[in-house]
């Protein structure tokens, strides 16, 4: 590393996204941070550095790849690869389907930096732990996030396979007052209360179904509301029926974290769900929620999801 100067240049840069805020709290945050293992915001920067180092570009899409779909990050030219527990201070990966690395490279020549593996709550992980890598593709100059997870499919029209863009959420976990931006707000990401009306590109949404329509998936694409579940249990009968009462279309164990720690510093978002499982809402269907059909699904969408995310990775290059 060349010196202060170099590194707050190259992190201006990278947080610099419209932004300007205030750096409130500073030592009083120290102190909740050392008290509570939670990461400072020089300690993201510490990791963003890292990285900087070893890499030539700075991408400005980030990409998560949801449980089966880490082929997603397969699909880079020229990858470097960070396996996490190479990188100072990151967490490692503990569930099948998620490979645990950083890839950054060119998905049809434009840079990106994918999550091949992201962090979950059931892992025992704290939600602002699991949601920390976003804060370092900021650092890292990223402005918008594609977030991509397998869920269970609760709208009856949907069917195994089939691709839900998110077009909001339900913050379950937030409701029983787990969120990942609890704790003394670290300005310099972003504001103490970030709306979340706004948490998904409307108008990617929008480009998002012509592009999968113009590519022959238009079928398979629906728009939906998202929930997380803590997990790893998977749903019973009468929870799934009480969350197709509230609203919600698909249902998951991540992404809402990370959308909301990508919207507090103001990255734009994009997300879907491959619908790898129906949600079993019939006390008589002697079928059961698993892991292996989830992955098993990811595999048989493989193709088709690295075409579509990659006119999506284009389309983004063309218009940010
Ligand atoms: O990482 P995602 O949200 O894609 O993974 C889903 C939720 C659980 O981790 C797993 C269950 O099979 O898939
Ligand atoms: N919570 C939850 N997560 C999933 N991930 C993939 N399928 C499911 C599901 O049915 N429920």
């Amino acid at each position: 590393m060349n010196g202060t100067c170099e590194l707050k240049k190259r992190l201006l840069n990278g947080a610099s996204n419209g932004h300007a805020f205030a750096v409130e709290n500073e030592t009083s945050n120290d102190q909740y941070y050392a008290n509570n293992n939670v990461y400072s915001y020089e300690a993201v920067v510490n990791i963003a550095e890292y990285l900087l180092d070893r890499v030539p570009y700075r991408p400005r899409i980030g990409i998560i790849c949801g449980s089966g779909m880490g082929s997603l990050a397969e699909a880079l030219s020229n990858p470097i690869k960070f396996p996490y527990e190479d990188i100072p201070n990151f967490p490692v990966s503990t569930v099948e389907g998620h490979a645990g690395q950083l890839v950054f490279g060119r998905l049809s020549g434009v840079p990106v930096m994918c999550m091949q593996g992201r962090f979950h709550y059931y892992e025992g992980y704290p939600l602002w732990k699991c949601a920390m890598p976003v804060r370092v593709m900021k650092m890292v100059g990223v402005t918008h996030l594609i977030a991509t997870n397998a869920a269970g499919g609760l709208n009856k029209t949907y069917k195994v396979g089939d691709i839900m863009l998110v077009k909001d959420h339900i913050n379950m976990m937030g409701f029983a007052g787990n969120n990942p931006l609890q704790g003394p707000n670290e300005a310099r990401f972003g504001p103490r209360f970030p709306p979340m009306n706004t948490a998904y590109d409307k108008q990617l949404v929008r480009k998002a179904k012509e592009i999968a329509a113009l590519e022959g998936l238009g079928d398979l694409v629906h728009d939906g509301v998202y929930t997380c579940l803590g997990g790893p249990s998977f749903e019973t009968v009468a929870e799934l029926k009480m969350l197709g009462m509230l609203g919600v279309d698909a249902v998951g164990m991540s992404t809402v974290h990370e959308v909301i720690t990508a919207r507090h510093c103001n990255m734009s978002v994009f997300a879907f769900s491959l619908i790898t499982n129906m949600c079993i809402t019939d006390y008589d269907c002697g079928d059961e929620a698993n892991h292996c059909e989830v992955l098993d699904v990811g595999k048989l969408r493989e193709a088709d999801l690295r075409h579509f995310v990659s006119k999506i990775v284009v389309h983004l290059a063309h218009n940010m």
